[in-house]
């Protein structure tokens, strides 16, 4: 990997190319566009790399990815084409380095990897279907670029306050974006997304300027573990950034629905006063439960970045962390939360190269 990372760009396409010229019937499968698709095969691969020695965070990855794979209609059978592809593709471009042993290691490597996929997506098969189709039930545009959206999936939809999914629309076939849940389970089985449209960004912008209600999209598995622990009673210290609210506000209606007290503290940051689409909401719950403290932090009025603002509140050694938004206020938060001495172990958030992948 170490050889074929600064050509990454070349040693996918190439990859791409061997795929489609020897395997046409593969093509479908794949979105018009391939530039993020070539993204994320290489950040895949780096990220198995980077966890080769953690077998339990390797295997649950690679779980997750096979699992994920059902919605494009990946079969076993496709496997070994892309592994032939990717091998074809590795040993071009690593030729200095490339000999028996190393493309044996990759056979190896490759088969362990699609197996696991392949296993993970058969034990998905017996109790999920691959994807859910939804019925959006509101659109409410917020500012005039960031809109709630409600859907009604066609099966029951389980999943975990905190967690997000994959969305496909119909005007962007096969293009697969990533957004959290805003709400926690609800008893009617509606679910609720809050997206901003991005410059460029096909996906969020065809769901805030052309979704309306009666609009059919397709949903993929729910996915992360910026879960909450119930079986600690530790205070929640929770940083949301811009639409990055949307998973916080779920884990509030969670702790809420648990019935426990404990301490919720909430920080929201965003750019301007009209950018806090949510603060009403937000407020509202801060009224019903005692339990939760809500503070706004706009930038142009702050003297202190989001992330910075909680060293003037605290101490908050009891406290696990949770932080949801752009992806460079989640590693400043990161830092942070370390610098005042928040153990990692007590600090989630979802990935950010799954975040940086998800921008449009
Ligand atoms: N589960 C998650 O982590 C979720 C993440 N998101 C992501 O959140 C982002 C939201 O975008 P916008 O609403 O445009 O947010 P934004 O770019 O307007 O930022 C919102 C706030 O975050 C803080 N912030 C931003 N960059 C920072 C940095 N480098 N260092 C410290 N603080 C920073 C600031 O307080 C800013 O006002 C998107 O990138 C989206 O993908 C959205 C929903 C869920």
């Amino acid at each position: 990997m170490a050889e074929v990372a600064p050509i990454a760009d070349k040693v996918t396409s190439y990859f791409y190319a061997l795929l489609f010229v020897r395997y046409p019937d593969l093509r479908p499968l794949f979105p018009a566009a391939m530039d993020t698709q070539r993204d994320r095969l290489l950040k895949a691969l780096l990220t198995a790399a980077e966890h080769i020695d953690n077998t339990e965070v390797l295997v649950a990855y690679l779980q997750n990815l096979g699992r994920g794979h059902r919605k494009y209609g990946t079969r076993p059978e496709h496997y070994p084409a892309v592994g032939e592809c990717l091998i074809g593709s590795l040993s071009r471009y690593a030729s200095a380095v490339w000999d028996e042993e190393t493309e044996a290691a990759w056979v190896r490597t490759y088969t362990t990897i699609s197996q696991i996929m392949i296993d993970a997506a058969a034990a998905d098969e017996l109790l999920a279907p691959a994807w859910w189709h939804a019925e959006v039930v509101s659109h409410d545009l917020r500012t005039p670029d960031v809109a709630i959206l409600t859907v009604r999936p066609d099966q029951p939809y389980s999943f975990l306050a905190g967690q997000y999914t994959t969305l496909e629309t119909p005007w962007w076939p096969r293009i697969w974006r990533h957004y959290s849940f805003a709400s926690a389970p609800r008893s009617d089985g509606l679910l609720s997304f809050h997206v901003k449209a991005v410059p460029a960004g096909w996906v969020s912008n065809a769901l805030v300027h052309h979704a309306r209600p009666g609009d059919i999209i397709r949903l993929g598995p729910p996915a992360g573990s910026m879960t909450v622990d119930h079986t600690t009673d530790s205070g929640l210290l929770c940083l949301g950034g811009g639409t990055g609210i949307a998973p916080i506000k779920a884990l509030v209606e969670d702790v809420a629905e648990h019935g426990e007290r404990r301490p919720v503290e909430v920080f929201y940051g965003a750019r301007t006063d009209h950018d806090l689409y949510d603060i009403d909401t937000m407020l509202r719950l801060q009224q019903i439960h005692p339990w939760l403290a809500v503070r706004p932090i706009v930038d142009q009025q702050a003297h202190v970045q989001l992330p910075d603002a909680i060293r003037e509140y605290g101490p908050w050694n009891e406290f696990d962390a949770y932080l949801s938004g752009p992806p460079g206020m989640i590693r400043s938060g990161v830092h942070t939360l370390r610098d005042i001495g928040i153990p990692s172990e007590r600090i989630r958030h979802d990935s950010v190269e799954e975040l940086v992948a998800a921008v449009d």
